[in-house]
């Protein structure tokens, strides 16, 4: 899908004051079906505000949000959720003493009987999470009942992914997915959200891994001090102007070099 497709999603010109700090100034941002958008920046550059809002957590200061063309208001997480917005956190958000079907269906149990006989249909819901768990390449879990904290950081995010796939979601918000992971599980959520994009969906990936966003982005926006610093294609930048970019505009190649001068001096004190 072209850059030129109509965005799902747009912010313009979006702020978030708290008290008199501004986590977020006059971001514009476009979300579109079937790419994946990486929101790079460093710690403290307001990554997650801006996610915070894209889900309904936050309000905007002032600034609009359009969604499929129409402008509209979040009050809350529940009106983003309702319009397909499905948001990963770092690890999972899943709860480790609970079982897969239970964790997979939650807040959306599905139930069998009536009236006071209805109970969570466990047979059915621990069917389906074994099936999507199988389908994303977990092929080790064959029983729903087992604990989400039996899985690993890498089968946690595949799976809250898998759910999110499963329910619907248009865009797919990932805080971080791949960081505290080894190379093969972020390979394989890297693999995941690959599959996520080829669905029409559209994935916003917020990473400090620039390996990782070039993998998988098709487009990329970096924030320094809650500003929009720069907004770009897929191939329109170098690895190395990304990541001078996101230490903040310093030079990465002069940041190493007090560093290695730094060790030096360390070096000489020691010997
Ligand atoms: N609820 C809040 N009240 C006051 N200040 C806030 C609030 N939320 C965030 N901030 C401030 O806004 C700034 C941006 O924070 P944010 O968490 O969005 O950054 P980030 O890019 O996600 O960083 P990290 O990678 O460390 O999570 C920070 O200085 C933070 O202290």
């Amino acid at each position: 899908m072209s850059a030129k497709s109509h965005p799902l999603m747009s912010l313009k010109n979006v702020s978030k004051i708290f008290g008199s700090y501004a986590a977020l100034k006059n971001v514009s941002l476009d979300i579109h079906p079937g790419q994946v958008l990486c929101l790079l920046g460093d710690n403290g550059a307001g990554k997650s505000t801006l996610i915070k809002v894209l889900s309904g957590f936050h309000s905007p200061t002032s600034g609009e949000i359009e969604f499929d063309g129409d402008k509209v208001s979040f009050e809350s997480p529940r009106d983003a959720s309702d319009r397909g917005i499905s948001t990963v956190h770092q690890f999972g958000g899943t709860f480790p003493l609970m079982s897969l079907g239970r964790s997979f269906f939650v807040g959306l149990e599905p139930t069998k009987g009536w009236g006071p006989f209805k109970r969570f249909d466990r047979k059915f819901a621990n069917g389906v999470v074994v099936e999507q768990m199988q389908q994303m390449g977990i092929t080790r879990v064959t029983d729903g009942d087992r604990l989400v904290g039996s899985l690993s950081g890498g089968e946690r995010q595949v799976s809250a992914i898998a759910r999110a796939v499963f329910f619907g979601a248009k865009i797919l918000i990932l805080d971080e997915p791949t960081a505290a992971l080894g190379v093969k599980e972020a390979a394989h959520v890297l693999r995941i959200i690959m599959q996520a994009k080829h669905r029409g969906i559209a994935v916003v990936l917020v990473t400090h891994n620039v390996s990782h966003a070039l993998t998988v982005g098709d487009h990329f926006a970096v924030l320094i001090h809650g500003e929009k610093a720069d907004d770009f294609a897929k191939g329109e930048r170098t690895r190395e102007q990304i990541t001078d970019l996101m230490a903040g505009g310093e030079a990465m190649a002069e940041l190493e070099a007090e560093l290695a001068s730094l060790t030096g001096n360390i070096k000489q004190v020691l010997d």
